[in-house]
């Protein structure tokens, strides 16, 4: 990828009045940041920010947590396979957390699984709500196996070619809680690469990496708009997954999000 002054591409774009759907531009040496057709900044979010879009999905546009779970699930599923395909990444490890996050790390389980990869679950904390058990149980009935221990170090460096992180998303309060620090310090001494739904788990929401518990996923896929600690995230893929925002939401939080390309569930950021 070329280095390229944000300002001046900003200003090259106007000039030449050329309209880009979407463009990388890295800058800074490490940031990266991608402007839309308006060549505006997409927007990365605070904690906030992030709670009060998916509330307002949620009260004013009434989408239920059922709906929009599927989509998130299946945006990460169809992001893996383009970055990881299955022929040398069939084996994979999800290891899902109490929430939201964790469900997105379900639904993208029983998606893979269509796909013909050989998802194997680890949920330490599963909750009895419906909405978790039914998505527990559709796993199971896909012949997707739940680990009933932490998986370890050298477990997930011989057994998997691929390792999903759907621990925490952007609810995540630093410490992390006595029943995870296990597989953290696994995810942070795997030679396995990890991709990340929304969130890489650890990290704060905001800050990014502030302590020693962090890893650095290969992949991170941001749903519905990135959040701040996106901004460090030094790995291979970073991709923006969640297609469900109206357009009238993204204008009030001025989101400035890419066009995703035709009818896909994704997209390279
Ligand atoms: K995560």
């Amino acid at each position: 990828m070329h280095c390229w002054d944000l300002q001046q591409e900003v200003e090259m774009l106007k000039c030449s009045k050329v309209l880009l759907s979407q463009r990388s531009i890295k800058f800074n040496s490490e940031l990266f940041t991608t402007v839309n057709k308006n060549c505006k900044k997409m927007k990365f979010l605070t904690q906030n920010e992030a709670i009060n879009v998916d509330m307002e999905l949620f009260n004013e546009y009434k989408f239920s947590v059922d709906q929009l779970m599927e989509l998130a699930g299946l945006s990460c599923a169809h992001a893996i396979a383009k970055c990881y395909p299955v022929e040398r990444f069939k084996r994979v490890l999800i290891c899902c957390g109490p929430g939201n996050n964790g469900g997105d790390g379900l639904v993208c389980g029983r998606h893979l699984s269509l796909m013909q990869y050989e998802p194997k679950i680890y949920y330490p904390k599963q909750t009895s709500k419906e909405l978790y058990q039914n998505l527990t149980h559709q796993c199971k009935l896909s012949g997707i196996q739940f680990l009933s221990t932490n998986p370890t170090l050298e477990a997930t460096n011989d057994c998997y070619d691929l390792i999903i992180d759907a621990l925490f998303g952007f609810s995540f309060k630093p410490p992390i809680r006595e029943t995870f620090v296990p597989i953290i310090e696994v995810l942070q001494k795997t030679t396995t690469p990890i991709a990340s739904i929304d969130i890489p788990s650890g990290w704060d929401v905001e800050k990014g990496k502030i302590d020693e518990t962090y890893f650095e996923p290969e992949m991170l896929i941001s749903l519905t708009a990135p959040k701040l600690c996106a901004s460090s995230f030094k790995g291979k893929y970073h991709y923006l997954g969640g297609r469900f925002v109206p357009k009238a939401l993204q204008e009030k939080y001025q989101l400035n999000l890419p066009e995703y390309p035709n009818c896909d569930m994704c997209l390279k950021i």
